[in-house]
């Protein structure tokens, strides 16, 4: 008997909207609530695809032409879909997972300027049919995000760009929330964390209800 499929469920968002503390607490919700998730992310979540995020976020010398960066991040997708995200969601398990194409619409299309048509023929291409359930979307002001990033270490190739690329990011990421009510939730990450984390608890819930329908 085949496994009823798992909810795939992605989180976007800028930099330093508190993403990796918020999906820290998704996870324990999940948890709490005995959903068999996994917990995954992009670019990488497998060991090729990992080795593919350090060519992608390592700074240097040599300029990373748009397309290369924009055909890498799809090499790893491609590999951690079939490695990972669909046996998981064929399983029955859920799949949460820091960013997926969605960030490659707001940092390739938005940030770089590639076309947004370009990038859904590649999504077309690898994914198929394979598209998120729900996305949550934690969206805060560039100036916020980067004044929580900044108490971070050392800038990976993207955290280096200019303020004016994370306000396309931004603009990117509320167009397709726009354009994608069903599927989106936004989530103001600029108050505070006791309040993100109460709206996030809200927006699980109705999640492990829709799965549980
Ligand atoms: N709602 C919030 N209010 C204040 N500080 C926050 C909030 N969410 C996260 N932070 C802090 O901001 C910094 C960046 O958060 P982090 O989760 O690493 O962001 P991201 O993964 O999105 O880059 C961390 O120091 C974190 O503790
Ligand atoms: C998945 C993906 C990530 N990225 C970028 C966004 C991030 O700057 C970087 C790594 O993502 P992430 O690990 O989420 O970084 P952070 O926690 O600093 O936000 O890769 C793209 O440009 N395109 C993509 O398709």
């Amino acid at each position: 008997m085949s496994a009823t499929r798992g909810l795939f469920i992605t989180i976007e968002g800028g930099e330093g909207v508190g993403k990796s503390t918020n999906i820290d607490f998704i996870a324990q919700r999940l948890e709490q609530q005995g959903i068999d998730f996994i917990l995954t992310r992009e670019p990488g979540g497998t060991p090729l695809a990992e080795d593919i995020r350090q060519l992608l976020l390592n700074p240097r010398e040599e300029a990373v032409a748009e397309n290369t960066e924009l055909l890498l991040m799809f090499a790893a997708r491609a590999q951690h879909i079939a490695e990972v995200i669909e046996p998981a969601l064929a399983a029955g398990k859920w799949v949460v997972c820091d960013r997926f194409t969605d960030a490659t619409f707001a940092y390739q299309g938005g940030g770089r300027g590639i076309p947004m048509t370009k990038i859904a023929d590649l999504e077309q291409w690898v994914q198929g049919d394979l598209r998120p359930d729900f996305t949550l979307l934690l969206d805060a002001s560039v100036e916020v995000g980067m004044s929580r990033a900044s108490k971070r270490g050392a800038l990976d190739r993207f955290e280096q760009e200019k303020k004016d690329f994370f306000e396309s990011v931004r603009t990117a990421y509320l167009n397709m929330a726009t354009l994608n009510p069903d599927r989106y939730r936004v989530v103001d990450a600029s108050k505070t964390l006791e309040q993100v984390q109460q709206s996030l608890t809200q927006v699980i819930d109705e999640m492990i209800a829709q799965g549980n329908a």
